[in-house]
């Protein structure tokens, strides 16, 4: 096919294939983070080539397994700009933004890359494309914003036994329409691919926002989102994007299905929606999600704390949480963490934080219902032991929130292994989780020769626990690879025997599927086994993700 390669309606990722984010964004270790990795891990952190300057053409990628009669077959479907076998197109797609994703680039290795990218626009090319798919055992794999750090995006072609022919990539850029605001009560459909920042600024030409800020905010999607059952910074305000999803088109091999409910609330039978939140394309390809939306806030107010030490913060969040006093964050980091000030990238390392266990606290509203609200909870913290530090830290964490990312790909050239986990917990359980993980990640890290720097913090909360989120750094050994995917088969293992979730946001992709039966019961794998099947019979839905074709 002459045009495949010159495709122009098929949109470059903006993130480059192998780094979070863009080259624009890199950004050289601090002296003080070398100095630390160097004082305690021993990283000689002049080494290593720089990720951001390793380009497409360097790197062997799978060749193209379609034939040109396929190839024109599908762009048939999507028109001929909307399909490409472009390396530079490829490889973006090939992979998500986890430690070991970025670090397979720096491997020799051949790197697994879908066959083709297409990039449909209505539901009924999507429903025709997985019929195709379907008749001619091509796998599919959807692509949001590629931010998955769960290897939800690699492109496999086996699964339970079964080889597919290819894969293809199929991109949602093409979703992004705003449509149906409903300013009255507060509900608005967005098309699956448009990005956070997007959604947001059209939305905002309307008076609405969202308020739905994960780390990955810049580049992450609407849709992915809802498959992953994702959960921003602001959660304790608006809560998990869970809480938010009223309904979802859902395009399956077999056909579409609107899950939700035309009412706020239903008691028709189980709700099948819960079927498609987190679902990671294993079922089908989301394409509109309509969302409860409130109006921009009109101020934002701001504290930070100290604790002595982590459990007495611990105790001070659950009060504030439990008698639910409202602030839209509130995330407390361990004494390890808040030394380290990993709140934005540039000063990650440095010692000007102030001793103990910081407290980052915001309220948005009204002047008044943010004034009331701030007052409760700072009073029911500084009963519990905090010392108010004002609202600089708060300020800076917010300026500086999505900023620690792309410090890893600094990290990962200079030699050190970085890398963050997720989990939740009752409040009853966080001290033996919290350790039980520590634990685990020094054993394993420690075993292949490397101290291990753990960090912890509560990062999102519930009247009955909250979710622990870990950063760990460590000096890369022999294979990071192997050395990672040990570690984190240790840590795993560990959530499951004490108590913890094996995600609490990042969703479960292909590295936590081997937990599933540990997290939902043989019964719960089987049932979701026989959904995929009703949905997509000859299992071409994302091979590799959440659970095994039965
Ligand atoms: C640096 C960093 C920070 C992060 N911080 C957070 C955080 O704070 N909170 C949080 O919740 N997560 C976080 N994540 C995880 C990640 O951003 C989420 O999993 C995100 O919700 C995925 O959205 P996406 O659009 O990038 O989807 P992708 O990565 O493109 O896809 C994720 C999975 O969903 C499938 N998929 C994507 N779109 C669709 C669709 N429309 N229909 C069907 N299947 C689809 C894909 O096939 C894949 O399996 C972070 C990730 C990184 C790299």
């Amino acid at each position: 096919m002459s045009n495949v390669s010159a495709a122009t309606g098929v949109p470059m990722p903006p993130m480059k294939f192998n780094l979070w984010g863009t080259v624009d964004e890199s950004k050289p270790l601090g002296s003080s983070t070398r100095k630390l990795l160097t004082k305690l891990m021993g990283v000689n952190t002049d080494t290593g080539v720089a990720a951001k300057d390793v380009e497409v053409s360097q790197i062997r990628l799978s060749p193209v397994r379609l034939s040109d009669e396929q190839l024109a077959e599908l762009a048939a479907i999507v028109g001929t700009d909307h399909l490409t076998t472009d390396d530079a197109q490829r490889a973006p797609r090939a992979r998500g933004k986890s430690s070991l994703d970025l670090l397979e680039w720096r491997t020799d290795a051949e790197i697994s890359a879908p066959d083709a990218v297409v990039a449909p626009s209505t539901d009924a090319e999507v429903l025709t494309l997985l019929q195709y798919c379907t008749a001619h055992n091509i796998a599919v794999v959807p692509f949001g914003g590629g931010t998955s750090v769960v290897a939800g995006l690699t492109p496999f072609a086996e699964d339970a036994g079964h080889s597919f022919d290819a894969v293809i990539s199929l991109d949602l850029a093409r979703f992004d329409t705003l449509t149906d605001v409903d300013p009255v009560s507060g509900l608005a459909t967005f098309g699956a691919g448009l990005s956070g920042p997007a959604a947001e600024l059209k939305l905002a030409e309307h008076g609405l926002q969202i308020g739905h800020y994960p780390q990955s905010f810049p580049y992450a999607t609407i849709g992915g989102y809802a498959v992953t059952r994702s959960s921003g910074q602001n959660s304790a305000g608006y809560g998990r994007f869970d809480d938010m999803v009223r309904e979802m088109t859902l395009v399956t091999p077999v056909g579409i299905i609107t899950v939700g409910h035309a009412s706020p609330a239903s008691a028709a039978g189980p709700d099948l929606r819960e079927l498609v939140k987190g679902s990671e394309g294993a079922f089908g390809v989301v394409t509109a999600v309509r969302l409860r939306v409130h109006p921009v806030p009109q101020v934002k107010r701001y504290e930070a704390f100290t604790f002595p030490d982590f459990a007495t913060g611990v105790a001070a969040v659950r009060a504030v949480t439990q008698t639910g006093t409202g602030p839209t964050v509130i995330r407390l980091s361990d004494e390890i963490e808040s030394s380290v000030n990993l709140s934005s990238g540039d000063k990650a390392g440095e010692t000007s934080a102030p001793p103990g266990c910081m407290c980052i606290t915001m309220y948005e509203g009204t002047p008044e219902h943010a004034a009331s609200r701030h007052k409760e909870t700072r009073e029911l913290l500084l009963v519990h032991g905090a010392t108010s530090v004002g609202e600089d830290p708060a300020r800076h964490w917010e300026q500086g929130r999505f900023n620690a990312p792309v410090l890893r790909d600094s990290l990962l050239d200079a030699g050190a292994l970085c890398e963050t986990l997720e989990t939740a917990t009752d409040w009853a359980n966080v001290p033996r989780l919290k350790k039980a993980v520590g634990e685990a990640l020094a054993a394993s890290l420690n075993a292949s020769g490397t101290m291990a720097l753990i960090m912890c913090h509560v990062s999102h909360v519930y009247a009955e626990g909250c979710s622990l989120y870990f950063t760990v750094v460590a000096a890369q050994q022999g294979d990071p690879v192997a050395q990672w995917r040990k570690a984190k088969t240790a840590v795993t293992t560990a959530l499951t025997l004490n108590g913890g979730t094996v995600t609490h946001h990042h969703a479960v992709g292909n590295d936590h599927r081997p937990f599933m039966e540990a997290e939902i019961g043989e019964l719960g794998v089987s049932v979701l086994q026989a959904v995929k099947k009703h949905f997509d019979p000859a299992g071409i839905m994302n091979p590799g993700t959440l659970i095994g074709a039965s």
